[in-house]
């Protein structure tokens, strides 16, 4: 049974995944403006102080518009890095715009954490607090990326489980940082079959829609 979902799912991330890629280069910049003036008048997020996005790779929505806004507000930003050792877990350090950053094994841009690369692997598995790393239950929000979302408010990413583990206190006793899901349009599919460990959000917002969604245990 796990199997089958697990074919249904990657089946699901395979045509949503190249849905998103065949976007022509205005329908980018056009969803991305769209989706801009939506994130500008939500009041959550006018009133946020640190937020955590993320630079657009294989076809998502770009929010550079959004992070430049952020910036002249005032408000702190983060990215998400990849973490080293610690399979599926993800640190998030201040992004602005003299950052200097480096390419993760996705080929995906992430702040350096320069004094990273002084350390072994077994000292960085132990690495949860650092001055460089901004923790992530003080994010006001953290702007979820996605494969595919449904009707539900259920969602699949890349399949690395970095958001489902991230956002697993939320879910569990809203004890993290609220998620708002960012997608475009096309990532819409009317059900998606969803595993045990899959965290479904209370908002996702694309160029078109504003979804908000009551999400129960
Ligand atoms: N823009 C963005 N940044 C993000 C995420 C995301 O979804 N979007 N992530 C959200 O979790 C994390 C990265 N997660 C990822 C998980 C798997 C793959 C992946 O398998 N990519 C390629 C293979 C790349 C390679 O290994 O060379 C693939 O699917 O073919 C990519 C990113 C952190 N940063
Ligand atoms: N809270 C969790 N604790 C432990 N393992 C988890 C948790 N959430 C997900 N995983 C594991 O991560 C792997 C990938 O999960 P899944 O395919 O749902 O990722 P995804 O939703 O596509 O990725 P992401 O959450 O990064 O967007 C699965 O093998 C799953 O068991």
């Amino acid at each position: 049974m796990a199997n089958i979902i697990n074919s249904q799912r990657d089946n699901i991330r395979k045509i949503v995944r190249k849905a998103r890629k065949a976007l022509s280069e205005g329908q980018q910049k056009l969803a991305s403006k769209d989706l801009f003036s939506r994130l500008i008048n939500h009041p959550r997020i006018t009133q946020a102080q640190h937020v955590s996005v993320t630079l657009a790779y294989d076809g998502e929505i770009d929010l550079t518009l959004f992070i430049e806004w952020c910036w002249r507000q005032g408000k702190n930003v983060y990215l998400p890095m990849v973490h080293p050792t610690l399979k599926g877990h993800l640190f998030f350090l201040a992004y602005h715009p003299e950052t200097e950053m480096i390419t993760n094994r996705y080929g995906i841009k992430e702040p350096k954490l320069a004094s990273l690369f002084n350390h072994s692997p077994e000292q960085l598995s132990n690495i949860t607090e650092h001055p460089e790393i901004f923790p992530a239950n003080k994010l006001d929000i953290v702007f979820t990326p996605l494969v595919a979302f449904d009707t539900e408010g259920n969602r699949i990413g890349m399949g690395g489980g970095y958001y489902d583990r991230l956002l697993a206190p939320w879910f569990e006793d809203r004890s993290g940082p609220y998620p708002i899901g960012l997608a475009h349009d096309c990532q819409c599919v009317e059900s998606l079959p969803i595993q045990a460990w899959d965290v479904p959000l209370p908002e996702i917002i694309t160029p078109q829609q504003h979804l908000h969604f009551s999400t129960q245990k």
